[in-house]
Order: C-alpha cells, then sequence, then structure tokens
C-alpha cells in the first residue's frame, strides 16, 4: 500500500500561514480630495496640463546608498513630493485604504494589526524608472512598502518585485477610472519600476508598520516543504506510469473551512486552506501535475437502533431524531464535483468517483459533523436505518499524463463528448496520425476501452445511437485500426456492452480490416454475445454478408458455425433468463438473417441449420417463427435453395393439415365442456354450457365465488361472453354463450389459406 497519502498530508500539515513575499489587486473608489501645495487640487483622472503643475512643484526623488541618498537619473528618474505638501481627504479615502489594506494584509499572510503611513508622493512622466533596489527602512516598526497607483493614463512602468528565486511583475495600470491599482512587497524584495513609455504615473507610496514592539511580519516560507512535496508528487507519477502498480489514482486533501459551491475558488480559500493550495500549487507545476479545487460528498446509509425508550412521556409522540443512534453503514458512496481549475477556466470533468486509497490523510473523512442526518423508524419487516451526507471542499491532484485516467473516471457522459471534440478537431485539421490531436485521441480513447463496461440497468427507449456506436463511429473517423480492433475485443467479451443497434456501426468498423480479421472478429462477438443476443448476432452476420467483402464458401464460416452452435434447442434446456428487459423469445427475423448468411457461407450449414429447427417445433414454432419466416424468405434471393425449401415444406405441411380438420359451424347452443375444475359452481357451468337451448346463465354469488368461475371460463377459453349485473347484492355474473371458438377456427382456416398460397402451396380450397 503506497504510503503517498499519509505524506502528503504531513507535510501539509506544517503549511499553515497563507501569504506571499507580495500581494497586488485593483478596488473600486471614490477619488479623493487631494490638494498638492503650490498646485491646488488635482482632478482625477490626472490631466496633462496638471502633471506638468506637479512636476513644476516637484523635486527630484533621490535614492539611497548606504548612508548616504543621492540624486542620480541613470539609477532613479523620477519626481517627488513629500508628505507635508500633500494632502489626501475625503470621505470614501479612509475607507478605500483600509480596504486595500486588508486585501495586502490576506496576501501577504500578516495577521496582527498593520499602519500605513504616507511616505511620498511619486510623478513618473514618459522615461522615468527606478532600476533595482531594497527599500531602507524608514521608520521604526517597518516591513513592507504599497503603492496605490492613482488613475492616469500611461503606459509601461511596470513594478518588478523578487524575492529569492520567484520573480513578479506588477502592472498597475487600472483601465477603469473609478479604480485604483495597488502592490505591496515585503521590504527585503529587491524590486524596479520599468521605465514610463507614455503618459503620466501617479503613485501614493506608504511604509506599511507594525505599531506594536514584537518581530516583525515576515514572508512565509514553505520552500522546503515545497520541495519535499515536488519530491513526493514526482515520485508518486513515476509509480502511477507502471504497469502494475497500487498507488492512487488522485490525491484528495479535504480543507478546513467550509465553502459553498458558489464560494469555492482558488481565490476565495482562507487561512491555512490558502497556504496549502498555494505551497501545493506550485509542487504540483514542479512535479508537472494537475491541481483542481472540488467538492467531495460522501453519502452514508446503515441501520440504526431506537434508543428513546425511557422518556415515557413521548410515548403518543413521534419519535426525535436524536433518540436513536448508529448501528452499522451499510452502503457509503463517495465522489468529487464542482471542479474548479487554477486558472479559473471552465473544467470539464463531471462527478467523478473516489477510491477509498485517495483521501490524505486516510481517515481524512472520519470524525466530520454530517451536514444533513435523517433516521427512519422501523417498518413491518425493515429495521430502524439512517442515511447522512457530508460535504467538503478538497484539493485534487493527479500526474499531468494521467489525466485522461482521471477523465474516465467521469464515465462515458463526459469521455464521450470530450473525444468527439479532438476527432472534430482533428479532421478540420487536414493533419495525419502523427497530429498531436490524433495523439490524444488515441490515448484517451485506450483509457475508455480498458474501462469500459456494459449499459448499466436496462437501454433507454430513445432511439439515440448507444455509447458503444458512438464510440465505433469515433474510432472510424480517426481512422485508428488498433482501438477498433480492441474495441470489438472488447464488445465480444460479452457483459451487455453489445446491442443489435450496434450492427451497424461494427459493419463498418470491420470494412476497415481484412476480410479474415473481420470474420475473425465476427466469430469471437458472435460467440460472446450468441447466447444473450441471438437476434442481433444474426441481424450481424446477415449484414457483414450484404456488405458483400467476403466470398462465398470462405472466412465467415467460422462465425456461421459459432452462430449455428448457439441456436437454442431442447426448451427443457433452455438458457436462464436475462434481465427483464431482454425479449429473448424467438423472432422470424433471426430465421430469416440466419438463412440469408448461411445460404452464403455454406449451404450446408444452412441444411444444418434448418434441420435441427424442424427438430424442436416446440422452440421454433411453425406458426409464430418458422410461418411468418418463410413468408419473407418466399420473396428473397434463396427462395430456391434447397433448406429454405424443406422449411417451406414443412410449413405448407403444417398449414394442410390443419385445414383438412373438418369445420362446422355449431349446429345448437352445447358448447364444450372440458373444464380445469370440478368445484360445485364449475359443475353448475359445465351444466349450462353443455345445455343445446340454454344461451344465458346468471350467477348470482360473492365476488370470490364470481371471480373463480369467471377464471375457469378464461383458462377454458369457453365460448361465453360475461358482463356483470350489479343490481342487487350478492352482485351476478351473467354468461351468455357465442361463437368464438367456432369464429377462431375460421379466422385461422382463412389465414392458413392465405398463408398456403403466399408460401406458393398452390390453390387448396
Ligand atoms: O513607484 C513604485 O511602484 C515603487 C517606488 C519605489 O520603489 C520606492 O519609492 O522605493
Ligand atoms: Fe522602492
Amino acid at each position: 500500500m503506497s504510503s503517498i497519502t499519509s505524506e502528503l498530508a504531513a507535510v501539509l500539515a506544517t503549511v499553515r500561514r497563507p501569504g506571499d513575499f507580495f500581494a497586488s489587486g485593483a478596488i473600486e473608489f471614490l477619488a479623493p480630495q487631494l490638494e498638492v501645495e503650490g498646485v491646488g487640487q488635482i482632478a482625477l483622472p490626472l490631466l496633462s496640463t496638471q502633471a506638468k503643475q506637479l512636476i513644476a512643484a516637484a523635486e527630484r526623488a533621490p535614492y539611497g546608498r548606504g548612508e548616504q541618498t543621492l540624486v542620480d537619473t541613470a539609477i532613479r528618474r523620477t519626481w517627488q513630493i513629500g508628505p507635508d505638501q500633500v494632502r489626501i481627504q475625503g470621505r470614501g479615502w479612509a475607507r478605500t485604504l483600509s480596504a486595500i489594506l486588508a486585501r495586502v494584509c490576506d496576501g501577504l499572510g500578516v495577521t496582527e494589526p498593520v499602519q500605513a503611513e504616507f511616505y511620498k508622493l511619486l510623478i513618473y512622466d514618459e522615461g522615468s524608472f527606478f532600476a533595482s533596489h531594497r527599500d531602507t527602512e524608514k521608520a521604526p516598526g517597518m516591513f513592507a512598502t504599497l503603492v496605490v497607483v492613482l488613475p492616469s493614463p500611461s503606459a509601461g512602468g511596470e513594478l518588478v518585485v523578487r524575492h529569492k528565486d520567484r520573480e513578479v511583475r506588477l502592472d498597475l495600470h487600472c483601465p477603469d477610472p473609478s479604480e485604483v491599482a495597488f502592490g505591496a512587497f515585503y521590504a527585503d524584495c529587491v524590486h524596479e519600476v520599468l521605465p514610463v513609455t507614455s503618459g503620466v504615473r501617479l503613485a501614493l507610496i506608504y511604509n506599511l508598520l507594525r505599531p506594536e514592539p514584537g518581530r516583525l511580519p515576515e514572508p512565509p516560507s514553505y520552500a522546503s516543504q515545497q520541495t519535499r512535496l515536488a519530491t513526493l508528487l514526482q515520485a508518486w507519477g513515476a509509480e502511477l506510469s507502471r504497469s502494475t502498480t497500487d498507488a492512487p489514482e488522485k490525491l484528495i486533501f479535504p480543507l478546513e473551512h467550509a465553502y459553498t459551491s458558489a464560494q469555492l475558488g482558488f481565490g476565495a480559500l482562507k487561512g491555512a486552506d490558502a497556504a496549502a493550495a498555494a505551497v501545493l500549487r506550485a509542487a504540483a507545476q514542479a512535479a508537472d501535475c494537475d491541481l483542481h479545487l472540488a467538492l467531495i460528498s460522501v453519502q452514508e446509509s446503515g441501520s440504526a437502533e431506537y434508543t428513546g425508550y425511557g422518556s415515557s412521556y413521548r410515548r403518543w409522540s413521534e419519535p426525535d431524531e436524536d433518540e436513536f443512534e448508529e448501528v452499522e453503514v451499510l452502503d457509503r458512496y463517495i465522489a468529487l464535483s464542482t471542479w474548479r481549475r487554477p486558472d479559473g477556466q471552465p473544467s470539464v470533468l463531471g462527478v467523478i468517483p473516489v477510491g477509498d486509497d485517495e483521501l490524505c490523510p486516510p481517515d481524512a473523512l472520519e470524525e466530520l459533523e454530517p451536514d444533513e442526518e435523517h433516521f427512519h423508524e422501523a417498518t413491518g419487516n425493515e429495521g430502524a436505518s439512517f442515511e447522512r451526507t457530508y460535504r467538503r471542499a478538497t484539493l485534487v491532484l493527479w500526474p499531468r499524463q494521467r489525466f485522461f485516467a482521471v477523465l474516465c473516471q467521469a464515465g462515458v457522459a463526459v469521455t464521450l463528448p470530450y473525444l468527439a471534440d479532438l476527432t472534430e478537431r482533428w479532421l478540420s485539421s487536414d493533419e495525419d496520425h502523427t497530429s498531436p490531436l490524433w495523439g490524444e485521441a488515441h490515448e484517451l480513447s485506450g483509457h475508455m476501452i480498458s474501462s469500459w463496461h456494459g449499459q448499466d440497468g436496462y437501454p433507454s427507449r430513445e432511439k439515440a445511437p448507444t455509447h458503444a456506436t458512438q464510440m465505433l463511429i469515433l474510432l472510424i473517423q480517426l481512422r485508428n485500426k488498433s482501438r477498433l480492433e480492441a474495441f470489438l475485443t472488447t464488445i465480444a467479451a460479452g457483459s451487455g456492452v453489445y446491442a443489435e443497434g450496434d450492427n451497424d456501426a461494427i459493419v463498418q468498423a470491420l470494412g476497415l480490416m481484412s476480410p479474415q480479421r473481420a470474420a475473425a472478429l465476427t466469430q469471437q462477438i458472435i460467440t460472446g454475445n450468441a447466447t444473450t443476443s441471438l437476434t442481433a448476432c444474426g441481424n450481424l452476420l446477415a449484414r457483414l454478408v450484404a456488405s458483400g467483402e467476403h466470398g462465398r464458401g470462405g472466412d465467415l464460416r467460422g462465425a456461421a458455425t459459432a452462430l449455428v452452435e448457439a441456436l437454442p434447442g431442447d426448451p427443457q434446456r433452455a438458457p436462464a433468463q436475462g434481465p427483464w428487459w431482454q425479449d429473448q423469445s424467438l423472432k422470424p427475423r433471426l430465421v430469416i438473417d440466419l438463412l440469408e448468411a448461411l445460404c452464403w457461407i455454406d449451404p450446408r450449414l444452412a441444411d444444418d441449420a434448418a434441420g435441427y429447427m424442424l427438430t424442436w417445433p416446440q422452440t421454433y414454432s411453425l406458426d409464430t417463427v418458422l410461418i411468418p419466416a418463410m413468408r419473407t424468405l418466399v420473396q428473397s434471393s434463396i427462395a430456391r435453395e434447397p433448406p429454405v425449401q424443406r422449411l417451406r415444406d414443412a410449413c405448407l405441411d403444417h398449414l394442410r393439415a390443419r385445414i383438412a380438420r373438418p369445420l362446422v359451424a355449431p349446429s345448437n347452443w352445447s358448447r364444450a365442456t372440458v373444464l380445469p375444475c370440478q368445484c360445485r359452481h364449475c359443475t353448475e357451468l359445465s351444466r349450462f354450457l353443455a345445455d343445446p337451448e340454454q344461451t344465458t346463465w346468471a350467477f348470482k354469488a360473492v365476488e370470490a365465488d364470481r371471480s373463480h368461475v369467471e377464471q375457469t371460463i378464461q383458462r377454458a377459453h369457453c365460448d361465453v361472453d360475461i358482463t356483470t349485473d350489479r343490481r342487487g347484492r350478492p352482485y351476478t355474473l351473467v354468461c351468455t354463450k357465442n361463437h368464438a371458438s367456432y369464429d377462431r377456427r375460421a379466422k385461422q382456416r382463412r389465414k392458413d389459406l392465405e398463408d398456403v398460397i403466399h408460401l406458393g402451396g398452390g390453390d387448396v380450397s
């Protein structure tokens, strides 16, 4: 058993504090009253005339080197106005600043109180910049710098911040004049302002201080955890790429805080969750893994015990939920859904099942508080039960190269549209099989085939193509012969993958292969499916013959023999019934398809099959199977083939024998009296039936007796119509004799005569 889940969780347990070495963003604001001594009120966005006035009132900004402050426009070229000359007021400004501070503290991971001290106003005109430097501590308690860029049209002037081996480039422009952009970074960061290429960049610089004494905040550093996680993830990925491994397919790390699906997103994680996500994100990147957020939901149900008997005052009220106790969890279902990607793009993933071995740590979901829990009282034959659900946000990882394996866990409802999209893009790219799109489709289809299983439940009534047909059509479009072979082999393996509706696509797929290979695969499909889908298999063979790809007597003989061997015979030895929705009764169409295929492939085999069917008339009923089949076959191209003639003759003999039986209309009202019951009432019924004069019999009796007599009439197919007279109790069953059995026989004879003519048996009347 792989220990990756415990190890990953152990490392992440030490990652508690969120935050990075920088923070940035934009925020809506109400323009402050900005007043500069010697210039007056400044309008925002900044006008170019006022920019000129500001520069006239400003001085060249110096930079610090050691103890000195120097002015050198080769190192720093920008204008500054000191805090004593600048007043920023207005109702909204204090609010804006504290909102900025809250976002900055979040981003830097600072939880203690922070004060922003205005340091200076900077005006960068075209060509202004500030080379790489580190800020000197300008006030006691200073731990970071905050830059607020006010609305003013400009280009260039990005702030580049470096910390250890990382670098970010902050573009603090706000296209919308109702927003200000801000950036902040810890004091130990080296940073620079790139040259402004046009317009003017107007920035307020603040020192961020910790007013209380104590250790200054520092950027959280999880470099060692990150390295350790990356190593763990890399080893896991390598393990998974081996063919035999018990490593989990994905890793699932439940978060601490609760998030609704609307709240779930990488930008909205709180506290330690944000810290874990940030570290995992970097480690995943380094180890070539995908990282997602998702909601895990656990549904449990099981047996419960009623424990509330003690409180007698409740006796007459409904039992209360907390008077139950769980006894045993009997059923548990865990799945992931509501996927969020780090880049905010929509995810193609749907509901994906969770393996027990994927949780980090393995006991992560134990001792959770359920979101919902219900107990149910015991009923007649079932004990008390409970059901409950848990929902949690999680971070989910898998090696990038295993993406398709994970996608397959979402099932064909997700993978088929994905494969269809790849196929369509490949088709319209006009590229060949070396195209990366084709490669992706090849890889995905491989995973799909190896995890393919039969239709769940009974097939829908809709005529939509089955999943197997959709898969075959995509593989045909991709001209991917190896995957087609593999998929046809999966279909051949039985277990409910194959359905008659797939024959069209199967024949098309087989058409891409050599006749020998196609024949071998057909034989496998028939061998694997004939017991459950005989009619479909017969139809497949007939279609294959009709496709004209296969020579007479040749390669299809094996498939044909397999089909003949699978024909049912002795009804005593019929195979066990399949699921209720599968109608396994023999259809005339099977006989038609079978003979059309066999007469072409091997007439001797066709003759064997015909003889076999005549041996088991109970299975191959003349009236419901063979005669209807012959009506079609005598019109077909194989009408003159000996096996067809043989079956036709048998049908004609059967019809003629029945026609020869006398048929006379009854001369009086006496009717057949052989009844399956001799009880008192049925004996009375029998007497009525035998009576040549009596046409109706009124049987006044309680419901049970009436319905018993009614059943006898139905079972014996008596020539009697029944109505119930509801006047007076008990009601009366009114039986009136008719000519039904004579009518039936007369109708049968008309049909028999017609069939004889249809089968070419000549005039027999
Ligand atoms: O203008 C900026 O974005 C940063 C200015 C700066 O680095 C400084 O004043 O020390
Ligand atoms: Fe600076």
